[in-house]
């Protein structure tokens, strides 16, 4: 359903936010997107202004609108693939200038003292916040890049490579930033392993890359949609294609992976594909279902294996990242849409009908957003 027009942001925002942007947010659990008036922040002494040009559509997009986590605040602008064009700089920023190509990501903030600032790994500080839905340091809730204009901390921006386009590179900022940190972290993908990539959506298939671009000995599919079987072996490349729902499949894959990364966002894509691991295996969980989810220690203790998390990457890691995708060619395979598909593609993401992210051309189409308002 294409977007109608509802609401505008809230009189105490404007004031705090006097900059004029136009969005499209979501104001229930329908998830419906429609136009809004949105405000942003002046450009701060720290703060990068950016033009967006395109914005990648994430599975946590769609979580939000929907309310599946149980913690949408409401309008919601989602989008944290967000890649555009830096359009003015504050008086301390010497990393960017106008014209720049950057990106944002997952977050827009964070405490900067705690042990994981200091550490290099801000995406964990308990203070974060996310670069939408989420309470800003100013009381204001944070919107994301389904927006023409962002404003936001130079610290949370990076840079693109001259190589990477923006369409193709804006997945990158959350769907590559999430498997590229954890699988450098766990050596999966490293020369000689055998990695595992749960779910070929827009995490997987990135994954899929990364773990080919890292020299991985063999890379295996795990999915539940036999149709994506040709295209992960011939077009993505990976080695080896299984079918978590045939039981022989599933059986001769068994005890000879020596990591996985769980894209899926099912409780289902846990407990069995533990079996996959060798001894001392390591499954990354990246998806994020709804309900808690059952393991037995026996599949654990009987290998020595271990089942961990991980979230987003930090600043550090997104920026290295982009520059090893720009170094190696990698970026993400993406159907680039106009703001008035935005809906259709809510409900073709949610049947897993997407090759493999939608990208939402903001830059040419958002104008034609304001009419409706
Ligand atoms: N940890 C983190 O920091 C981050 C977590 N996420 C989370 O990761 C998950 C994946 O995101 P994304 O790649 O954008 O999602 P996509 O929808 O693009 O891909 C998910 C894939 O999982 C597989 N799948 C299996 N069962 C289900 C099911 N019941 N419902 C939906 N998908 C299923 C499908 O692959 P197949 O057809 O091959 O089975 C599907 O393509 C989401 O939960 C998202 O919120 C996202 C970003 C960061
Ligand atoms: O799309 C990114 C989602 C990241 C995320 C979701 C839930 C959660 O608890 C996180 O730490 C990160």
């Amino acid at each position: 359903m294409a977007p109608t027009a509802t609401a505008t942001a809230t009189a105490a925002e404007e004031q705090q936010h006097p900059r004029k942007a136009l969005g499209l947010a979501a104001h229930d659990a329908s998830g419906h997107l429609s136009p809004i008036h949105i405000s942003r922040r002046n450009t701060g002494d720290d703060d990068v202004a950016i033009k967006v040009l395109y914005c990648g559509i994430c599975h946590s997009d769609l979580h939000t609108i929907k309310n599946e986590w149980r913690n949408a605040i409401y309008p919601v602008v989602p989008g944290h693939e967000i890649a555009g064009v830096v359009t003015e700089v504050g008086r301390n920023v010497t990393g960017f200038a106008a014209g720049d190509r950057v990106g944002v990501g997952c977050m827009v903030n964070t405490c900067r003292t705690c042990e994981s600032c200091e550490g290099g790994a801000e995406n964990y500080c308990s203070r974060i916040v996310f670069t939408y839905n989420s309470h800003d340091r100013d009381g204001t809730v944070t919107r994301g890049g389904y927006s023409d204009l962002v404003v936001a901390d130079a610290r949370f921006v990076v840079r693109f490579p001259d190589a990477l386009p923006l369409d193709v590179g804006a997945p990158l900022l959350c769907a590559g930033a999430t498997v590229y940190a954890p699988m450098r972290r766990h050596g999966l993908g490293q020369p000689g392993t055998h990695v595992g990539v749960v779910g070929l959506g827009g995490l997987g298939h990135v994954a899929v890359k990364f773990a080919r671009a890292f020299g991985a000995a063999k890379v295996t599919v795990i999915s539940t949609s036999p149709g994506k079987r040709e295209e992960a072996l011939e077009r993505l490349g990976a080695d080896a294609f299984v079918l978590s729902t045939d039981d022989a499949e599933m059986k001769a894959a068994a005890g000879t992976m020596h990591g996985i990364v769980s894209t899926a966002c099912t409780t289902a894509a846990v407990h069995p594909y533990l079996a996959l691991l060798r001894p001392h295996g390591k499954m990354v969980l990246l998806g994020v279902p709804d309900k808690p989810m059952q393991v037995s220690a026996f599949v654990l203790i009987g290998g020595g294996k271990s089942l961990t998390g991980s979230s987003m990457a930090s600043i550090k890691e997104t920026q290295e990242m982009l520059d090893f995708a720009a170094e190696h060619g990698l970026n993400a395979d993406v159907e680039v849409i106009g703001a008035g598909e935005v809906n259709a593609a809510m409900e073709r993401l949610a049947k897993g009908d997407v090759r493999y992210r939608f990208v939402i051309d903001v830059g040419n189409t958002f104008s034609s957003l304001a009419s409706a308002l």
